[in-house]
């Protein structure tokens, strides 16, 4: 089902010149003069839209840098005053938004520790009402796309059109080379649901380190986001916080000029054509697919039964072992991504267990089993 948001295009409500929006400025505003500086240095670059700069920052540990506090949004004003750079900030709560408004800013972001919480993004949504100013949802910090959602609408329901939505990864247990796993799924499903919601990615806080930063930006603009809030110092070495993810002016120039920005459409006739007859060929060979996952779910279906009859439990530990040892050779050996197949095999598998759960449990554990099918169809 489709997500029903009220929602005006980006480009009637900011001049972004056809260009993907881009968004720079200071992690943190620390003094006037630290921000003065990357703001003129920014707009000199003639290539940002947008400066923002963190006011209040939600740290993780008390006794950090908690961020300049109101008096960094005179010098936010002052910044606007003399580049001509509309602004934006984070806010976290009613008060914040009071006092961003009061001071001229004019785009509100929602950070990813707020976005997680209900109560935090209703508080704000009620401060937002009858007011007309652009508002960017950042991802919850937990991949969870209903809480994202639910943040939006939230915003939106309070009269907000000028809505748009920041990608800025997820928070994972597992070690990684980014600070926030980018998990594009997530940016994916959103854009499905709500195509003219506009994305933007956020590559400094995927990354938390500036090396992997252009890696990123072209991944996203090539996923369509309409564009990118990239973190810039004028020394990010000294920076109060997330030094190590922030470029200077000149850097961030540099690398916006390497990016390649692709259209979603072509009108080349040549190139339509092809791709139609190209995706032709997918069509019939997806048609295959299906065709051959549906015989062996009833296979799987008869050894279900069997299983049953027999008192034999679901799982094959040795024949699910054999199975992946041999689907991955057969991958490596027709040049797919090991990983890749495993995880198909992997999802294959874990459908074959539902499928001889219900067999197993019929008329005996509906709910369980309902309840199951439910959260893997989710997952
Ligand atoms: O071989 C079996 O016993 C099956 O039920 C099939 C199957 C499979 O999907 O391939 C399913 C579950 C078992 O753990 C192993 C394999």
């Amino acid at each position: 089902m489709k997500l029903q948001l009220n929602i005006q295009p980006l480009n009637t409500w900011l001049n972004t010149n056809n260009e993907p929006l881009l968004i720079s400025g200071p992690c943190s505003a620390e003094t006037e003069e630290q921000l003065l500086t990357t703001a003129h240095l920014l707009a000199s670059t003639g290539k940002v839209s947008v400066l923002r700069a963190g006011i209040w920052k939600p740290r993780t540990r008390p006794g950090e840098f908690e961020g300049i506090g109101s008096v960094g949004l005179e010098w936010l004003n002052r910044a606007k005053q003399e580049t001509g750079l509309p602004t934006a900030v984070e806010v976290a709560n009613a008060k914040h938004v009071e006092e961003a408004l009061a001071a001229g800013v004019d785009i509100l972001w929602i950070g990813a520790r707020s976005t997680v919480n209900p109560f935090t993004v209703q508080e704000i949504a009620d401060a937002l009402q009858g007011v007309d100013v652009p508002v960017l949802v950042k991802n919850p910090v937990n991949p969870d796309l209903q809480l994202w959602i639910g943040a939006l609408e939230r915003i939106n329901k309070a009269g907000i059109t000028k809505l748009g939505a920041i990608h800025r990864g997820f928070s994972s247990f597992e070690k990684s080379s980014f600070r926030n796993e980018p998990m594009w799924e997530m940016a994916i499903q959103l854009k499905t649901l709500c195509p003219e919601l506009p994305i933007i990615n956020d590559p400094s806080h995927i990354c938390g380190n500036r090396e992997l930063i252009p890696y990123i930006a072209q991944k996203a603009l090539d996923l369509d986001m309409q564009g990118l809030m990239i973190e810039s110092h004028v020394d990010p070495s000294v920076a109060w916080t997330d030094a190590k993810q922030q470029v200077t002016p000149a850097a961030l120039s540099e690398l916006v000029d390497r990016l390649t920005v692709r259209e979603p459409e072509s009108n080349n006739e040549v190139f339509v054509d092809q791709l139609a007859e190209l995706r032709k060929q997918i069509d019939k060979i997806d048609d295959l697919m299906l065709q051959k996952l549906g015989e062996r779910m009833s296979i799987v279906q008869k050894i279900g039964e069997f299983k049953r009859d027999n008192q034999v439990t679901i799982l094959q530990v040795n024949r699910w072992e054999e199975i992946i040892k041999k689907g991955t050779a057969f991958a490596k050996a027709l040049k797919l991504d090991t990983g890749f197949v495993e995880k198909f095999l992997e999802l294959v598998h874990s459908e074959s267990i539902r499928k001889q759960t219900e067999i197993m449990n019929a008329g005996k554990a509906e709910a369980g089993i309902a309840a199951e099918s439910h959260s893997e169809v989710k997952a």
